[in-house]
């Protein structure tokens, strides 16, 4: 059996060792742990925090895997505009935008929610943007073998807007692309298919 779950299956256990440590970063902030409204806050940020992290638990090929289905489809297949919401590991800060992602089937595609899916286990850690997107572009690039692939990510880093230098309308984007879309043309036209407004 694989020991990896399903993010459906993954029901949050959780860690005394993360809910003390919660307790006495409050406590060191000089706040009182005691008082009605934080009484159960070191316990449930220790839940959120493990489910802001559940991905390591998760194998994306896997997910990629259970959904691979023999076509003889051979155009560039789109999925754009999927919301990402992401931990920075420098700050523990979110990071969140969007990530469009493109392929190219080589004799398989996968079903399309399971694009998604993998960004949601790869955002789902501690993590930077460029590695994230490469992330992306890996795991499908070695588990559907597909004739190309590109992942952009746009994202907002809250680290960046509410400390640091504070620039609260700077996005940040990342690419990669593999295969067909290492191709000036392929990937002008993916570039082009993401920023129009088809309807
Ligand atoms: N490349 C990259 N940098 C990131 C990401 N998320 C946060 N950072 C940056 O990580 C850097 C950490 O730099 P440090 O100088 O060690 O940290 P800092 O003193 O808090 O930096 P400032 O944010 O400039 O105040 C900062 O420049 C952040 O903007 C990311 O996804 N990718
Ligand atoms: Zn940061």
């Amino acid at each position: 059996m694989s020991p990896y779950k399903k993010f459906e299956e993954y029901n949050i256990d959780l860690k005394d060792e993360i809910k003390d440590s919660y307790s006495s970063i409050i406590k060191d902030l000089g706040e009182d742990v005691t008082r009605d409204g934080l009484l159960k806050t070191p316990e449930r940020a220790a839940k959120a925090m493990m489910y802001l992290t559940s991905g390591y638990d998760v194998d994306p090929a896997e997910i990629l895997k259970g959904a691979m289905f023999k076509e003889d489809y051979r155009e560039m297949v789109i999925v754009k505009d999927i919301e990402l919401y992401s931990l920075c590991e420098h700050h523990l800060l979110p990071f969140f935008g969007k990530a469009h992602i493109a392929y190219i089937p080589n004799g398989s595609i996968v079903g399309l929610s399971k694009l998604p899916r993998i960004v949601d286990v790869f955002s789902r850690r501690l993590q930077v943007q460029e590695r994230l997107t490469h992330d992306i572009l890996e795991c499908i690039n070695t588990t559907l073998k597909p004739e190309g692939v590109a992942v952009v990510i746009e994202a907002s880093h809250m680290c960046m807007m509410m400390r640091g230098v504070q620039k609260q309308n700077s996005t940040t984007t990342t690419s990669g692309f593999r295969g067909q879309f290492e191709k000036i043309e392929t990937r002008n036209e993916f570039l082009k298919l993401i920023s129009s407004d088809l309807s």
